[in-house]
This record gives structure tokens, sequence and C-alpha cells, in this order.
């Protein structure tokens, strides 16, 4: 009798979801965070889910040109229902996050307007928010030039001062100087943040924020003076190509001095640099703002591939049948789930320690506030390194999940291929991960030469503190051999470099040991906030105990994936090695019966996880071989160029075989 493979694969999730030993609902509240982050967020998914307008199964099979003028279709509707159902903003934040198409909207509400707030004086922020949250002017965030990134402080346009008029006159003096980059610049903006080096008097006085018109509020044409446009394709299909990404130059355009922004620091009307009484640090305000964002949204992507794949893995089956029996599913297999839970931490601990980031944020702009730039550095650090570590992390994560899909993870149908391409500039954009890194390092080795001076490191620098115990014990408790690893490879890179004839030297000399240093401490920081997570109060059946174990994996995988670090600084002995990975085998087979279930407390639609290998339902088959059906090659039976190309092949073939 012939079985309907497909019936019995949606039975299997059925199946799956029965057994799990934990209350999913609860498990839906710790992983959003509230009952009403949940319940928003599901209503958000839905109302996006529902409207046709945010289709996106078609999308990577659109070309440039229709990709973006859907995605301009799906900002102006998602626009005009957030203003007909009076969404809050945090709605509105959700809506376009459940559109899922990067378009001009994030840089203008992502870069534009928090730039604005930071760097603008009240009046300032009176004058352009209004206009910026009505869609009256569209804004992007121009830093990045061609011959510069990375070293902002390198930046070539200029805004000279000219007394005689009262106005900044901004100009791209070289090719390298063309702003190249920044997002919704291309095509959409009708306004831009530029970062340019501020001359006044005949003096340099580095880079300052400056407010320029771009494009007519009439007919969007660019204004005198301004040539842009789109910087072209980018990698992947679909994916990240919806975004104008644009390129920028100024040929001697004026703008009136009061769009410099001035809460930093004033020219005055004769032309006099004043710096307030705050870091210049606060000019890359925003940047720290964006880094704290995209950590939590490192969870998401991370979330979305490994959704994908535990489900998958689920429906899978490959061998190890016995008398025709039903073969194994391929989440039985030890491999796949070695392969596969470490990542199903990694967005648990991702989401917790981005939580823990975003208070950080909200706390130090409060200080800020009142003066208080104690902890400036510690955001610094903290949202630069652990910017870099969960971005390169979900990066390759989300191409393990590809591969853990076998052939069918391939497909653009699977979502992975576009979730990839759409994630990885992550790694490149708001710095550079190994930049950032070494941003870390810095501070890392700026605390390390303090400690001789009895100065006490704060937050998550504190451990250091312990250097005594620290560099002598043996680590019996996890944390502490944590501890142990990040603060004995700190203390190893300070002594290096204190060797090399200067510091600068040294630094450069040992860049890749910092790296690796810097790794550890961010390491240490999210095993911390998921230790101090599982800490705290939570509710629901068994839900505690999941995040306990899945704690306990992401420690134990990394202690496991940096072995050597560990036994190199003698934080770890190999005995204790290998009993950690001894504990890792065991944890995993804890998640197995619940890894379904884990998946579904990210409540994700599938319209958001956009992929036939991960649907709720597990009906896989039957919707890989429909989606087969849509592709446009698939719209005429004989191909178009058959008869200019292959008829032509296919009969000379012909003849020269009969002669
Ligand atoms: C909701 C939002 C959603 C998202 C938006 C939507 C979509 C996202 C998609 C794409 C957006 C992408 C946008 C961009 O990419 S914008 C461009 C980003 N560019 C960068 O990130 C450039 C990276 N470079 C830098 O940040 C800096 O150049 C640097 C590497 C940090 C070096 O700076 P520099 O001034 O030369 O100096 P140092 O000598 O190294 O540092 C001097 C001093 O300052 C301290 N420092 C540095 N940075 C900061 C900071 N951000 N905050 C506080 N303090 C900082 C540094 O520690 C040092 O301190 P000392 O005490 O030692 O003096
Ligand atoms: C998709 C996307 C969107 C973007 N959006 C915007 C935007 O909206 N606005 C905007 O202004 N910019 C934007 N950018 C630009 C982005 O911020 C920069 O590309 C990023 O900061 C990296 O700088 P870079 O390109 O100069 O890289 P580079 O610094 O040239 O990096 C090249 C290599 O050099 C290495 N390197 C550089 N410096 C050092 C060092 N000191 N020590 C060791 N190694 C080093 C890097 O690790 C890297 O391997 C965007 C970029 C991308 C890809």
């Amino acid at each position: 009798m012939a079985v309907d493979h497909a019936a019995a694969e949606v039975d299997h999730l059925a199946a799956e979801r029965a057994a799990a030993r934990f209350d999913v609902e609860a498990m839906k509240i710790a992983w959003a965070g509230s009952r009403h982050a949940v319940d928003v967020a599901d209503r958000m998914a839905r109302l996006v889910a529902s409207d046709p307008v945010f289709r996106k199964d078609n999308r990577t099979m659109l070309s440039r040109k229709d990709l973006f003028k859907d995605t301009l279709r799906k900002a102006a509707h998602a626009w005009k229902r957030i203003v007909e159902l009076r969404l809050t903003e945090e709605e509105a934040s959700l809506l376009r996050q459940y559109v899922d198409q990067p378009g001009y909207v994030d840089l203008h509400w992502g870069m534009f307007v928090p730039a604005i707030k930071g760097q603008g004086t009240e009046e300032q922020q009176k004058k352009w928010l209004p206009l910026a949250y009505k869609f009256q002017i569209i804004g992007c965030y121009a830093q990045t030039e061609l011959g510069h990134g990375s070293n902002v402080q390198g930046l070539e346009t200029t805004a000279t001062f000219d007394p005689m008029t009262d106005e900044f006159v901004i100009h791209s003096p070289t090719l390298t100087s063309s702003k190249w980059w920044p997002g919704g610049l291309g095509k959409a903006s009708t306004h831009a943040v530029v970062y340019a080096r501020l001359i006044t008097e005949g003096k340099d006085y580095g880079i300052h924020g400056f407010i320029v018109q771009l494009r007519s509020l009439e007919d969007h044409s660019p204004l005198p003076g301004v040539t842009l446009g789109d910087i072209g394709g980018k990698f992947g299909s679909g994916a990240y190509n919806s975004m104008d990404n644009g390129v920028l130059r100024f040929d001697h355009v004026r703008i009136p001095r009061d769009q410099m922004l001035m809460r930093l620091s004033q020219v005055t009307r004769e032309g006099k640099y004043v710096q307030s009484d705050v870091p210049k640090q606060l000019l890359y305000g925003t940047m720290v703002y964006v880094r704290q964002s995209i950590v939590a949204d490192a969870s998401k992507a991370l979330s979305r591939a490994v959704c994908i794949a535990v489900r998958y893995s689920a429906i899978r089956k490959q061998f190890g049948s016995q008398d025709g029996g039903p073969e194994t599913q391929v989440l039985n297999y030890r491999t796949q789930q070695s392969r596969l839970f470490p990542l199903l931490a990694s967005a648990y601990a991702f989401r917790f320690v981005g939580d823990w980031l975003n208070w950080l944020y909200t706390d130090v702009t409060q200080k800020l506030e009142v003066k208080d730039y104690s902890t400036l550095q510690e955001a610094h650090a903290c949202t630069a390194g652990l910017k870099a570590v969960t971005t390169s992390a979900t990066a390759d994560a989300i191409e393990e999940c590809r591969k853990l899909c076998g052939g069918h993870g391939y497909l653009n149908s699977s979502g992975l291929p576009e979730l990839f391409a759409v994630y990885v500039p992550a790694c490149t954009y708001e710095g550079d991960n190994v930049v950032l890194l070494l941003q870390v390092a810095r501070i890392l080795m700026k605390t390390v030469s303090q400690l001789t001076s009895g100065k006490q490191p704060v937050g998550t620098m504190a451990y250091m503190g312990k250097v005594q115990h620290l560099m002598q014990s043996k680590c019996a408790v996890k944390t502490e051999a944590f501890e142990a690893r990040a603060l004995r490879m700190a203390v190893n890179c300070a002594q290096n470099i204190g060797q090399a004839s200067n510091q600068e030297e040294g630094f450069y000399e040992r860049s890749p040991d910092l790296l690796e240093a810097a790794v550890a401490h961010i390491q240490l920081i999210i095993v911390t906030k998921f230790i101090e997570k599982v800490h705290q109060d939570i509710p629901g059946h068994g839900v505690k105990e999941q995040l306990q174990n899945l704690c306990n994996v992401y420690a134990l995988y990394t202690l496991h994936k940096h072995l050597g670090d560990f036994l190199a600084t003698g934080s770890l002995t190999p005995k204790q090695g290998a009993l950690a990975n001894e504990q890792l085998g065991k944890l995993y087979a804890q998640v197995r019966p619940n890894a379904v279930a884990l998946v579904d407390a990210f409540n994700y639609t599938d319209h958001y996880l956009g992929s036939v290998l991960g649907r709720y339902d597990g009906n896989v088959y039957p919707a890989l071989y429909e989606e087969a059906w849509k592709d446009p090659l698939n719209e005429t039976v004989v191909p178009e160029g058959y008869h200019e190309y292959l008829r032509p092949l296919l009969k000379q073939q012909l003849k020269l075989s009969r002669l």
C-alpha cells in the first residue's frame, strides 16, 4: 500500500509538540519579555501576514527595478496602515520589522532621526523632527565615503564656513570623498545628515554632522551642485537589493549655518568655533544606538534560521529504516544535534544579552542627560563588542542552518539564502567587526594597565579586579573559567605589548591575539547575562529548566569550541575540557524532545519566516513541489531560446550522427 508521506510528516510536528516538557505559551513570554510584548508582536505579525501588499514569496524573482518599486509600495502602504490604525511607536516599529524588506525607512527612523535627536540642539530638533515624523522629508545617514569608512576621522568631505553669507559650503574635493553606501540615499531620500570636516577661520576642526537637503520637495530632482545615484546591485537575489545604497557628490553646495548639528559644538555668526562641555565621542552616539539594536536583530535573524532548520530536521528522514518502517528523523542524529542545538542556545543567549544591552543603553542615555559621562566607555565597549560577536556568529549560523537543511536549504524557497544575503553585511556595516573588536581590545589594555595603580574596574570589566585570584586559581566553576580565560588572555597581550619598543607598535604586532582576547571578554558577558537571566524568577511549567539547559549548552559549547584558549591559559585542565564535552552530549539529549517547541516559542508566522521548510504545519513536500512550478522558467513547457539555441544544436548533432 502506498504511504502518504506528506500526511505523515505533518503528524510528525504534532507529535514533536506533544512531546515537549514545558509550557510553550509561557516560553513565548520569556522570549518576548512580557505578555504585552507577545500580544503586540502577534497582532502586528498577523496584520502584515494577512495583507496582500506585504506578500514577499516572489521577491527573489523580481528584477532590481521591480524590487525597488515594490519596496516603495510596501513602505507607503505600511505608513498608510500606521496612520489609519493610529499605531503606537512600538506597534509601528514591529509592523516595519514584519514587513521584512530593507528600505529607506530603516535609515530614516533608525539613523536620520536618532542623529538629529542626539546631535541637534532643542531648537533644531523642534524644526526638523516634526517634518521627519510626518514623512514630509525623508532622511539618510551619509557618513561613509568611497575612500574611508572605518576611519571616520579620515573622511574628506568639507564644510567650510563662509562668514559673508552665514553659510557652510559643502564640497567633495576628490573622487574618494564621494559619499558611498548610505542606505536610502540612492533614490529615496530628500535630506541627509552629512558628516564632513568643519573648516572655519582657516582651521580644520574635524568631523561634524550637517543636515543637507539633496532633492527637491517638488519633483525629487537633485538640487544644484548635488550629484547622486544608486551604487549598484549587491550580493544575492532579492535580499539587500531592495535598499538604494547611494553615492553622493557635492559641488560647493551652500546650506545655512544653523544646519550644522550644534549640540556638541557650535560655529558663531562670526565664524568662531565653540566646543560644548560634552565629550566629543558623542558624535558617534548614533552608531552606538544602532549597534545595540543590531544585537537585538542578531537574535531575530538567528532564531528565524534555527526555527527553519529545527522544524525541517524533524520532518526530514534519512536512513535507518527497519523492515520497511520509517527512516530516522535527521534531528535524531547526534551530529545534527551537535551542530544545531548550540545555534538554538545562541539564539536565546543573544536575545537575553540584547535585552540587557538595551537596558545599558537606556541607562547611559539617562546619565548623559544629567551630564554623567562615566558609563560612556562601557557603552562603547559593550555595543561594539557584542555587535561584532553576535553578528559574526549569526552570519555563520545562518549558513550552517542552510547546510543542516541539505539540498533543499539551497533553494530560495527555503528562505535561507536570502536570509543569509540580507544578514551578512551586518558583519561590516555600523563598524567592521574586526575594527570594533580592536576598540574593545584597546579598552581592555587600558583597564589592565590601570590595575597596578589600584583603579578598580567597573561594569562588565569588574571581574578584572579579581586579578590576584583569577591569575592563580584552577577554575571549578563555569563562569570563573570564562573570567580567568578572558583576563589571562588580556594580561598576556598587555605583557607582550609591554615588551615592544612602543605601545602602538606592540598593539599592531599583537592585534590578532588582541582580537581573541576581545572575543573572550565578550563571550564572558554573554554567558554571564544568560546565567543572570536564568537566576530570575521565570514563571511557567518547565520554562526555567529549559532555559537552564540552553544556558549550559551555550556556555559548554563556547568552552568546547575555544578549548585551546582555556587550556593555553591554564583556566581549565584537559580533563575538565573532556568532562565539559561529555556533559554537552547529555544536554543535547535533554534538548531533543523540546527542540520543536523551543522554536515555536519564537512565535513567528509563516509569512515572517518565509520558508517552505520551516512551515508551522510541517507540510514541506507538497509546498516545495508547488513552489517549484511558480518559477518563471516553468511558465512555458518549452523554454524561451529553444528555437534559437537548443533546436539548431540538436538538429546539427542529429545530422552529424547520420553521417
Ligand atoms: C533601529 C535602528 C535600526 C537600524 C538601522 C537600519 C538598518 C541597518 C542597516 C544598515 C545601517 C548601516 C549604517 C552604517 O554603516 S553608518 C556608518 C557606520 N560607520 C562606522 O561604524 C565606522 C566605524 N568607525 C568608528 O566608529 C571609529 O572611526 C573608530 C573605529 C571607533 C575609531 O575612532 P577614532 O575617533 O579614530 O578614535 P580612537 O582613537 O580609536 O578613539 C578615540 C576615543 O573615543 C572612544 N570612542 C570611539 N568610539 C566611540 C563611541 N562610539 N562611543 C564612545 N566612545 C568612543 C575610544 O574608546 C577612545 O577613547 P579614549 O578614552 O581611549 O580616548
Ligand atoms: C549594506 C551596507 C549598508 C551600509 N549603510 C551605510 C549607511 O547607511 N551610512 C553610512 O555612512 N555607511 C553605510 N555603510 C558603510 C559601512 O558602515 C562601512 O562599509 C563599514 O563601516 C566598513 O568600513 P569600510 O567599508 O571602510 O571597510 P574597511 O575599513 O575598508 O575594511 C576593509 C578591511 O580592512 C580591515 N581593517 C580596516 N581597518 C583596520 C584596522 N585598523 N586594523 C585592522 N584591520 C582593519 C577590515 O577588518 C576589513 O577586513 C554600509 C555598508 C554596507 C555594506
